[in-house]
């Protein structure tokens, strides 16, 4: 069998009594983003620790390239950038990355690096004096250093203002077109949208949905937001017609399924000149979240 960079086969974890990961299957593809999603407690960080060799298997197994989690080869293929990241307070940027630099027995252009993060002014000052975005993206130079064939990232843009936030996406997606595995793990629904090819989610340990949002999407069978704007006095008239609900004067919102969805612009279309404008809002993340993080859905 060939192995993906990152190959996660029907990995349980018991603690206790507790069966915190349940056959638990999943591949990262170089080049890949993959966004793993879930409530507190489903299992998220445990299944960071399988794959970093920090917290043995009751079954299953994991492959880093082919690499045993935990081995030599595996902990120089992986990069992790935990939640709260923590560095020397008292080493400025340049020297804790010099360090880890050295560390890895890699010749790294650092200055450059530090630059790549945003950090290039502040490469010589002390990391105490940090603000938590400026550790965070410290933490980000640190995984890029190692060139990684497997980036995990808990939590990457937590506490980061809403630049910081874009620009550590868009060192992610450099990351990841070097061909990095990159796994995320996250809460931030709206960020992890735009900036993921493919979504994963667990629930109380069970993986319950795996595909990129568009697929995820027509599996749920969510329904689209059609919201039509009247001209003139129509409103009454496309209520009647779509049998939406008229949201304030002049516009009505109707929920269609995915195979009525066509039929219903349709309708739309042969109102002519009632309509002024038509917007149609697919299901969101958030909305396909709740559908699949809910008892019930396998
Ligand atoms: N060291 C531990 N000892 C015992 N149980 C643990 C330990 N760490 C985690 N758990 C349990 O394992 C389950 C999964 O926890 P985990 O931290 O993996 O969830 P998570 O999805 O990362 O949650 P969060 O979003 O809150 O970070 C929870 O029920 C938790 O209580």
């Amino acid at each position: 069998m060939t192995d993906n960079a990152l190959t996660i086969e029907n990995v349980r974890k018991d603690r206790g009594k507790a069966t915190v990961l349940d056959d638990v299957s999943l591949t990262v593809n170089p080049g890949e983003r993959v966004a793993l999603l879930g409530h507190n407690g489903a299992g998220k960080s445990t299944l960071i620790k399988t794959i970093l060799g920090l917290t043995p298997l009751t079954s299953g197994r994991v492959s880093i390239d082919g690499a045993r989690p935990g081995s030599a080869r595996a902990r120089r293929l992986t990069a992790y950038l935990p939640e709260a990241v923590s560095f020397h307070p008292a080493l400025t940027g340049r020297e804790q990355l010099t360090l880890f630099a050295r560390l890895d027995g890699q010749g790294a252009d650092i200055p450059g690096l530090l630059d790549r993060v945003g950090l290039g002014d502040a490469m010589d000052r002390r990391i105490g004096a940090y603000s938590k975005g400026m550790r965070q993206r410290l933490g980000l130079a640190q995984v890029l250093l190692g060139q990684p064939k497997v980036a995990l990232l808990d939590e990457p843009t937590s506490g980061l203002d809403p630049i910081s936030r874009q620009d550590l996406y868009a060192i992610i997606d450099e990351l990841a077109a070097q061909g990095s595995a990159v796994l995320i793990a996250s809460h931030a629904l709206t960020e992890v949208e735009a900036r993921t090819d493919r979504i994963a989610i667990l629930r109380k340990g069970v993986k319950v949905a795996d595909d990129t949002l568009e697929a995820l999407s027509t599996q749920a069978g969510l329904p689209t937001k059609l919201r039509i704007r009247a001209t003139g006095t129509h409103a009454d008239q496309i209520a009647e017609t779509m049998g939406g609900t008229r949201i304030n004067g002049a516009s009505v919102e109707v929920l269609c399924a995915p195979d009525q969805k066509m039929a219903r612009l349709r309708d739309v279309a042969a109102m002519g000149d009632a309509v002024a404008d038509i917007e149609m809002t697919p299901p969101r993340l958030e909305d396909l979240y709740r559908y699949y993080a809910k008892e019930g859905i396998q």
